[in-house]
């Protein structure tokens, strides 16, 4: 078997990607794949450490506002179909799937007008517009919560989950905690903005450091790789405690998840499709820089079910970061419940489920 995986830009679109290659090759041997990204994205350094071949074409994304910028995307979209085009008579595969970012769209939509089977994977509670674009032409579009059911044709749609829920499970939580430098006895609450970091949560965290001193509880604060050396700065003038550390970027990400008893981060679809699997209480700050302003739909889809606590970024200070998470760290009884009813929430076996969806379009494309 053969099978084309699209989705780039951000972790966020590869991880889930990442892990459901990695949950095929786990109960089929014989698969070949190829990853199509782009040059400029995460995806070409992040899929060429995995040993999954990597090709790449060149396109930019729509900006929202009318601008010859998007005079050339459009250029560049057609020239992403045909480089598509021809990669996919190379590789000749049984499948596509595209888990978003706007390098899906050429590659998606070529493999639809060769009329080789198509999926797309939406993250999101509210799809982004690549997804929208492809839902016209694709077979099946898997979704991970049920509120973006109403954007999508119903015969086409089914619920999945995302695919990242299920590589996090069974991990061993003290090894991540040893890993990144943490006590394995006391409370731990990660802190991190998104695949990248995030600006306004780095100033919080930074002035709330000389309040973290003498806690009993420990802080991992992760930066985003581009702002890691700016925060190392300003946290030594500051001062940095010495139960919290600091580090760019996350590598194991599973365990380290595994070790912590509270999250504190964006609401970005795959960080929420992680905790949930896992059954972590989070406090949750949507960016409110995104289409459509999902990551609040995403993290009010938690927060109404009491899984979470929402944060927005406008009521985001140094004093109440520290005051929701030691209300609910400090807590035992809010701990244990908001856990159960993040666990509820979580789908672990959401890779199995996208797999069979391919399966099932495979065996009807061969009929
Ligand atoms: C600004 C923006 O447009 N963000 C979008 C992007 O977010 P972003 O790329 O931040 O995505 P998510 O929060 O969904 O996922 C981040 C992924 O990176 C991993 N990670 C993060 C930090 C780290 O140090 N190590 C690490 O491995 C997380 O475990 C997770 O697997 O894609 C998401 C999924 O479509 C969307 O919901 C977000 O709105």
């Amino acid at each position: 078997m053969k099978i084309v995986v699209s989705g780039g830009g951000t972790g966020g679109h590869i991880y889930p990607a990442l892990a459901l290659i990695r949950e095929i090759q786990k109960v089929n041997k014989n698969v070949e794949f190829l990853y199509i990204g782009t040059q400029n994205g995460l995806e070409s350094k992040l899929v060429p450490r995995e040993n999954i071949p990597f090709k790449s074409i060149h396109i930019t994304g729509f900006k929202r506002k009318l601008s010859f910028e998007n005079v050339k995307t459009v250029f560049r979209f057609l020239k992403g179909v045909q480089d598509s085009k021809k990669m996919l008579k190379d590789f000749n595969p049984d499948i596509v799937i595209g888990t978003g970012g706007y390098v899906c769209g050429p590659v998606v939509y070529a493999a639809a007008k060769r009329r080789i089977p198509t999926v797309i994977h939406e993250q999101n509670s509210v799809p982004g517009l690549t997804n929208k674009f492809l839902s016209r032409y694709v077979n099946k579009i898997a979704i991970c919560f049920e509120e973006a059911k109403e954007f999508f044709p119903s015969e086409k749609t089914v619920f999945t989950g995302n695919p990242r829920a299920s590589e996090v499970t069974g991990k061993d939580g003290m090894k991540g905690r040893l890993s990144a430098g943490l006590s394995i006895t006391k409370p731990a609450v990660l802190i991190f903005g998104g695949s990248r970091g995030a600006r306004p949560i780095n100033e919080a965290v930074v002035k709330a450091l000389p309040e973290f001193a003498n806690k009993a509880y420990q802080v991992l604060y992760v930066t985003g790789d581009v702002h890691y050396e700016d925060v190392k700065k300003e946290a030594e003038l500051v001062g940095n405690p010495n139960n919290v550390v600091i580090k760019p970027f996350i590598h194991n990400m599973p365990e380290v998840l595994a070790g912590m008893d509270l999250v504190v981060s964006r609401a970005g679809a795959t960080t929420l499709a992680e905790i949930t699997s896992l059954g972590i209480p989070s406090i949750l700050i949507p960016s409110p820089y995104v289409t459509n302003n999902h990551q609040e739909k995403n993290a009010r889809s938690l927060s109404d079910h009491g899984a979470a606590q929402l944060l927005l970024e406008k009521e985001l200070t140094s004093n109440t970061l520290v005051g929701h998470i030691e209300k609910i760290l400090l807590n035992q009884q809010t701990i244990e419940e908001m856990k159960q009813k993040s666990k509820k929430m979580g789908v672990p076996d959401a890779a199995s489920r996208l797999y069979k969806v391919m399966e099932q379009l495979i065996k009807e494309n061969k009929k």
